[in-house]
């Protein structure tokens, strides 16, 4: 689905990340760790497109990111579900019409996305909320309807920055459950986290690998993590 072969990436400096292959297989689940500035959200950002690769090449859904036309890009855009680290909104917007945000810019909707929508606020437990406006809501009810907003294009992968970085433990259990059942719906999923007891939590109720970013390379993280 996506492909990274002997990718590079730099901001302008030394590579931030350096020599790194890697294929993302249908179905799977994986967890993306590394300290803060290892590089996670710009791996994100390589897989989905919205940063190319300085060296290397990143194939995604079969086209090579560096020659993708306004067509693949839309095609890509809607295969791939991003929840972005910082769950930003637009707040004079009441929240159902900030999670239809993409299929409304899209102007591709179906009718069946469309009456997704009372259906996904209902399955990420904000029902009732679709009125309040951005600013009015709890940062659990952020990450999930930034989870939701992901969701709005029923895409096959979903690439989740830190969905958990600013909610107590069980909002993140809830979050993570969330994720898993996508993943058991068949939806490809990564997460990118410092949270290595979520890991632990989700490793007990799904088969994820684990990777690491240290060093500037991708490396599978050691079982005791
Ligand atoms: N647009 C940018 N221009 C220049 N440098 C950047 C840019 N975005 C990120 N960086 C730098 O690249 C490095 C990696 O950033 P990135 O956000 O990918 O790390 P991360 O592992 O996701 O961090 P965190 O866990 O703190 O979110 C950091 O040193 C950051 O300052």
């Amino acid at each position: 689905m996506i492909e990274l072969n002997n990718v590079a990436y730099s901001y302008g400096g030394d590579a931030l990340l350096n020599d790194i292959t890697f294929s993302l297989a249908p179905g799977s689940f994986h967890f993306l760790t590394g300290p803060s500035g290892s590089g996670k959200t710009t791996f994100l950002k390589l897989c989905y497109g919205a940063l190319l690769p300085t060296e290397g090449d990143i194939r995604i859904f079969d086209h090579s990111a560096k020659d993708m036309g306004r067509d693949a890009v839309a095609y890509a855009r809607r295969r791939i579900g991003v929840v972005h680290q910082d769950c930003k909104f637009l707040d004079h917007l009441p929240l159902d019409e900030n999670i239809a945000l993409p299929l409304t810019v899209s102007g591709q909707a179906t009718p069946d996305q469309v009456a997704n929508l009372n259906e996904l606020m209902s399955w990420v437990g904000l029902t009732g909320k679709g009125d309040a406006l951005p600013p009015e809501l709890s940062g659990g009810e952020r990450q999930r309807a930034a989870l939701a907003r992901a969701l709005i294009m029923s895409p096959d992968v979903i690439l989740a920055d830190e969905p958990t970085g600013n909610v107590d433990w069980e909002m993140s259990q809830r979050l993570l459950r969330l994720l898993i059942e996508l993943n058991k719906m068949g939806k490809t999923v990564m997460i990118a986290t410092h949270d290595l007891a979520l890991i632990r939590a989700a490793k007990a109720q799904v088969s994820a690998r684990v990777l690491r970013i240290s060093n500037n390379a991708l490396q599978s993280a050691g079982v005791d993590l």
